[in-house]
């Protein structure tokens, strides 16, 4: 007998690997539970309101709202500064990739406290790059800006409508938390190792890149494009879960029922002028999508998830399609950082087991010598 363990599914499924108190996500009923608030409430407030929720007695003297809009401004100066001379090094790359190698540059070595600087950083980095392959000179900061503000104000090179702001400000809020999705468990596992909040946001990210985590978005837009009618949406549907593929924005790991951040964002884009026909055309496809993916897969609930609104809001927001996981990134930053400040406090090294399942040596050696 040399295998003691028994036989459990791989992918962690129901396994808890930390406790913490930043956010809850409730699957059956379909909730989503940031440090003791719903997040229908905190859906309204400045992305800084909820970092400062988020970072609350895990950065040195809790700043409040204000005191993290003053600290990220002069985080942002600093970001800026980092960034100008790695700018050329993104040639060629994606902008998810181009931004994993600016957070590069941040070094332990920095004065500013390191949540703060990875959550000013990526704004910064993300409107630097998207302007710098447009052949366009970086915009700097304006440190009196709010992140959401000085993001959008960065990438155009002009001020943003209080209209774009406060939709993608509601898009920030919507994912700065939710449990422990494997992007913050990748993140979680690296700080355990006491290797730095800044190594555990870049392993955070790479795991956010693909397309079944935070990649999901643009995806979902090829797919609405694909489809390309009203007349098309059920046999194209049809065709795709025939061959087996995934739809991009259905199903989830913990939810059995809608994610409740779906309706957060569809509220959104609502709400956005000029997102009218898109938005109609979506929702066609979502119905035609749950009746099918109901059928297809009886046993297994499989709803909305954020993904499908988040795809319709950037759009309406005329942020190209290639940056969604850098946007998304820029949003989860906040939960990130607080999940890395979480585990260095509880200081207790990630180590699973895995079970053996290869060949055994045809012949010991061991104590032959
Ligand atoms: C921010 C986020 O990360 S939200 C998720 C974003 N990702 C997406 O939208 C990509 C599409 N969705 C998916 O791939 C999945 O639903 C995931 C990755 C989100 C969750 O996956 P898991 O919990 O591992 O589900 P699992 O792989 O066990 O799937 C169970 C069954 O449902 C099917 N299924 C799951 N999601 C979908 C989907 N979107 N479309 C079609 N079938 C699906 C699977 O093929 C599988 O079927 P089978 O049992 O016949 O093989
Ligand atoms: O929780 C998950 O597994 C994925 C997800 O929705 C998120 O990270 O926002």
């Amino acid at each position: 007998m040399r295998d003691p363990l028994p036989r459990t599914p791989v992918g962690l499924d129901g396994v808890v690997a930390a406790e913490t108190v930043l956010s809850h996500v409730d699957g059956a009923a379909g909730r989503l539970i940031v440090r003791g608030h719903d997040l229908e409430t905190l859906a309204g407030m400045p992305f800084e309101a909820v970092l400062a929720l988020l970072w609350a007695d895990l950065l040195p003297g809790s700043p409040d709202a204000a005191a993290i809009h003053t600290a990220l401004g002069r985080a942002r100066l600093r970001a800026f500064d980092l960034m100008l001379p790695r700018l050329a090094a993104t040639e060629g790359l994606s902008p998810v990739e181009g931004l994993r190698l600016l957070l590069g540059a941040l070094g332990d070595g920095e004065a500013e406290p390191h949540a703060v600087l990875a959550v000013a950083a990526v704004p910064v980095f993300v409107a630097g790059l998207t302007r710098r392959r447009a052949g366009q000179a970086p915009v700097a900061p304006d440190p009196a800006r709010g992140l959401a503000d000085d993001f959008l104000t960065m990438l155009r090179g002009a001020p943003a409508g209080a209209e774009a702001v406060e939709a993608l400000e509601t898009y920030l809020v919507t994912v700065a938390d939710h449990g422990l999705n494997a992007s913050t468990f990748a993140a979680r596992v690296i700080a355990s190792t006491e290797a730095g909040l800044f190594s555990a946001v870049i392993g955070a990210l790479s795991a956010l890149k693909g397309p079944l985590h935070g990649g999901a978005p643009g995806p979902v837009l090829d797919m609405l494009d694909a489809i390309g009618s009203e007349a098309a949406i059920g046999p194209w549907i049809d065709d795709a879960l025939r061959r087996g593929e995934r739809l991009m924005g259905f199903g989830h790991r913990i939810y059995r029922v809608r994610d409740p951040r779906a309706d957060v964002l569809k509220g959104a884009v609502s709400r956005l002028r000029g997102a009218g026909n898109r938005i109609g055309f979506a929702e066609s496809v979502e119905r035609e999508a749950l009746a099918r993916l109901a059928a297809a897969k009886p046993l297994r609930p499989l709803d909305t998830n954020v993904e499908f609104y988040t795809a319709l809001l950037l759009e309406a927001l005329d942020l190209p399609r290639d940056l969604f996981t850098c946007i998304f990134a820029m949003g989860r930053m906040a939960g990130w950082t607080a999940h890395v400040l979480e585990q260095e406090r509880s200081g207790r090294l990630i180590r699973p087991q895995s079970r053996y399942v290869g060949p055994m040596p045809a012949a010991s050696v061991r104590g032959a010598a």
